[in-house]
């Protein structure tokens, strides 16, 4: 109310909002054009505003206000942002003059703890104006709340926001460059291996004989290596492997380090090993593109000396975890396992001429209806695979976000979003649709989705983490460069017309 009745009188810019602990300038006022300056009317306005302040609150409405003051006590006038101060000093110099004697009031209000805004004309010195400068106006108070799926949490404030001054400002925004220092030594690696190449089945030997006999390490590989491993020489019986799935669930729990010798599908192949926490992968590079794979084969022995001593820059890559939901099993308890993917998932039309027809959701809002070829939900990791090739942006890894990018819309208007990470995205078959979609996952294990069928896709707590060769992004960077060309062009000579 307060608020509104100075409203009407004086039009408020905000210079900065450094009023809690400082005593400076918050507020300037200037003077608006329609005959403010009637000193007249202007103390008639004052009187009513000097009449409301003096008005005892109404229980209950200002409650709230009791916990912003509680926080405006706990701030400290030292503990205040040098930064915020020398914009705060550079307004104040250039809008407003503040008498001392303002400055000491201010300065007592708030070691008292009360602390408001005050409003000042630009550049006054009369002392009738005293009054104005006096005049006290508390700012709204206000609470900020977490909603996380559906509840109401405040667990993350102090990680994504704080707001106890009363300004909100943001401290991370995504994760920031990652380190991993190792406790104790590694004692167990995991080597995985592109199948079918003769280069890479010779490297994976010499590794597996180097880290025995140098590093003295357990050695997990394949059942598949294990055998190719063992026909070249029974020297290699004390490498170790799995028989089932069940065996295969247990790995993360042993192994220090998961090694990849191939392309980028081999460390998808990797992850999707892993249904839960996923140990540091260090990915080689023995594949064409190798956007995830920043080592080079021929110096593995100095790479895994330096990674098995850490510190280690790692890049922690997002996953997405989707569930199909059957429309035929919606009264069964037992649904289908969710599956992990590093890359993408995608729900396309498959072998059918017509097309798809997928209705999203996002979170509970109606998105779009998809009619083109398809839709692919991507990380960020993804954005430079299938999502870059039907026109999505590169996103750097670290970047939490969901790629959503339509395959060959049939409409001019269809550009690609990135949402945010906290969000569930529901694609379904529509019960009218023409044909069945088809869903991939990471390129692989190809699923039909029928009329009443939905994907439910959101982030998976458990993310890739893969070891940098610099950091994460230098890696991503160096990939793009190395791997797309991108923006390479020539340099325009210098030899031509300059400007003036
Ligand atoms: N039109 C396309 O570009 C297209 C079509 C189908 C699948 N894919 C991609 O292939 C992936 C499966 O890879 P694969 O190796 O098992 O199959 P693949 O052997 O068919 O290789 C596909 C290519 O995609 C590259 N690739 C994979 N992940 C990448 C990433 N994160 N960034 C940049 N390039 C990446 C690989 O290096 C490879 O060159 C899928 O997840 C999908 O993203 C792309
Ligand atoms: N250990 C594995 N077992 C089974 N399949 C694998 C394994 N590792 C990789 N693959 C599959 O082999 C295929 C090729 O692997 P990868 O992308 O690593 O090599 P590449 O095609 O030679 O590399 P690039 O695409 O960079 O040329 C992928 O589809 C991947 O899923």
């Amino acid at each position: 109310m307060i608020e509104s009745l100075v409203g009407d009188l004086f039009e408020l810019q905000v210079l900065n909002l450094d009023s809690y602990g400082n005593g400076d300038v918050s507020f300037s006022c200037s003077q608006p054009d329609n005959g403010f300056n009637d000193s007249l009317s202007f103390f008639h306005s004052e009187k009513a505003v000097q009449e409301l302040l003096q008005q005892t609150p109404i229980q209950g409405t200002d409650d709230h206000l009791i916990e912003f003051s509680e926080a405006l006590r706990k701030y400290s006038p030292e503990k205040h942002n040098d930064d915020f101060d020398e914009k705060r000093t550079e307004n104040s110099t250039n809008h407003s003059v503040l008498s001392n004697q303002t400055t000491k009031q201010s300065e007592n209000c708030c070691t008292n703890g009360i602390c408001s805004h005050e409003i000042l004309q630009d550049g006054e010195t009369n002392p009738d104006s005293k009054m104005i400068q006096n005049r006290m106006m508390r700012k709204a108070s206000f609470k900020l709340s977490w909603y996380c799926k559906g509840e109401n949490s405040d667990q993350h404030k102090h990680d994504v926001v704080s707001f106890e001054r009363g300004n909100i400002t943001t401290a991370e925004r995504s994760s920031k460059q990652i380190s991993l220092t190792w406790e104790s030594n590694p004692q167990t690696v995991l080597i995985m291996t592109k199948p079918n190449s003769i280069s890479v089945r010779i490297l994976c030997a010499d590794m597996v004989r180097w880290l025995k006999e140098h590093k003295r390490l357990n050695i997990y590989v394949e059942p598949r290596v294990r055998g190719e491993l063992l026909t070249e020489s029974s020297y290699f019986n004390f490498v170790q492997t799995w028989k089932d799935d069940k065996e295969i669930s247990l790995l993360h729990t042993k192994v220090d380090l998961v090694v990849t010798l191939g392309g980028d599908g081999t460390v998808l192949w990797a992850a999707s090993m892993f249904k839960g926490p996923v140990p540091p992968i260090v990915p080689f590079s023995l594949g064409s593109l190798g956007f995830m794979t920043p080592f080079y084969s021929e110096h593995y022995r100095d790479s895994l000396d330096t990674i098995l001593r850490g510190p280690i820059s790692i890049t922690l890559r997002h996953r997405l975890q989707c569930h199909v939901i059957r429309d035929a099993a919606t009264n069964e308890v037992e649904t289908e396992d969710p599956i992990l993917v590093l890359n993408e998932v995608t729900i396309d039309r498959g072998i059918s001429s017509f097309l798809t027809n997928l209705e999203c959701y996002c979170d509970n809002s109606f998105v779009t209806c998809v009619q083109g070829d398809g839709l692919i939900l991507s990380t960020t990791s993804g954005s430079t695979a299938y999502s870059l090739a039907a026109g999505g942006s590169m996103v750097h890894p670290q970047v939490p976000g969901i790629l959503f990018t339509p395959i060959c819309p049939h409409s001019l208007s269809f550009r690609p979003l990135i949402l945010p990470e906290h969000v569930t995205i529901r694609v379904q078959v529509p019960f009218n649709s023409r044909s069945s979609a088809w869903v991939s996952f990471d390129g692989k294990d190809r699923k039909k989705l029928t009329p009443g069928d939905a994907l439910v896709c959101s982030m998976a707590p458990w993310p890739v983490p893969t070891a940098c060769q610099v950091d994460s992004t230098n890696d991503f960077l160096h990939s793009i460069h190395e791997g797309l060309h991108w923006n390479l062009r020539k340099t325009q000579s210098f030899d031509g017309p300059h400007d003036q």
